[in-house]
């Protein structure tokens, strides 16, 4: 039986595509219009997928809030995928006519140097999606608005074309994307069976808060921080993502040690959970 996934649509966006990377022919893909509905759809869904950081743009700020306030699920799994972007017309625009580019905030981030260059004058959009910004071209009756998207989406919209191919700002371009799961009673369904990684959620306490102290109380290898506004709170009390990794020489009980350090943060009066193990 076929796995319901939801993914950031309309198809053809890099999420779909990295979902496809993982799931193959296994799985249904949910389109969803926002990267917040993604994350929302594991309460239908048995599998969501989101991006979580591009190698040129940093952090996909919309996912890590999302995960702020994520109720179902758990992150089980990662997939890294090469990104290549194309500037996509209607047929027959030339670079002259563009007026407008519209894309992903992420897109357009990974393309700034060549708008910058190429492009100087016209004004940039954002857009819920990739796929989503070559639809709104598809749909448009004039020639001044380009998509930034994968090539993939002039196979999904007939009337569109690629301008020029590899815009992104360096050749070496790749996103990392999260899995996130459950099984029928809401628990992750754990593929991996040796994890290696962790994602741990931390509302520091009000009262004080030291960051070095804090990494100190986790005392595992910490490869990632991300930190957002925590929703309807003291001003400036943020939100801490640790992305956690197992040492190499010690990769046996992980679960267990992210437990332990989830534990120790408690007792220094933080609120922890872990929200990922893959
Ligand atoms: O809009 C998309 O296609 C996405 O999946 C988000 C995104 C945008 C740019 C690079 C990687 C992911």
């Amino acid at each position: 039986m076929k796995v319901d996934v939801g993914v950031l649509g309309p198809l053809g966006t890099y999420t779909h595509q990295a979902a496809h990377e993982y799931f193959q022919a296994s799985a249904i893909y949910n389109e969803r219009q926002t990267i917040a509905a993604t994350l929302e759809s594991l309460e239908t869904l048995d599998y969501a997928v989101v991006p979580r950081e591009n190698s040129i743009f940093g952090s996909v700020v919309e996912t890590f809030d999302g995960l702020r306030v994520l109720k179902q699920g758990l992150i089980q799994g990662e997939v890294v995928l090469k990104i290549q972007h194309c500037l996509v017309v209607k047929k027959g625009a030339k670079i002259s006519d563009i007026d407008c580019v519209i894309s992903h905030e992420q897109a357009l981030g990974q393309c700034r140097r060549f708008i910058s260059e190429h492009l100087p004058s016209a004004t940039t959009s954002k857009t819920t999606s990739t796929a989503a910004a070559a639809e709104t071209v598809s749909k448009l009756q004039k020639l001044n608005v380009a998509a930034i998207c994968s090539k993939i989406c002039i196979t999904m919209f007939e009337d569109l074309e690629i301008l020029v191919d590899g815009i992104q700002d360096e050749d070496i371009n790749y996103t990392r994307f999260f899995i996130l799961g459950k099984d029928s009673e809401g628990r992750p369904p754990f593929k991996s069976l040796r994890p290696t990684h962790a994602l741990i959620r931390v509302t520091p306490s009000k009262m004080c808060f030291d960051l070095a102290e804090l990494l100190k109380i986790v005392d595992l290898s910490v490869k990632r921080i991300d930190r957002r506004p925590a929703p309807a709170s003291d001003p400036f009390l943020d939100i801490y993502f640790l992305e956690v990794v197992s040492s190499p020489h010690n990769p046996s009980e992980w679960p267990e040690q992210v437990s332990h350090s989830i534990l120790r943060i408690r007792n220094n009066g933080h609120f922890a959970e872990s929200i990922g193990l893959w």
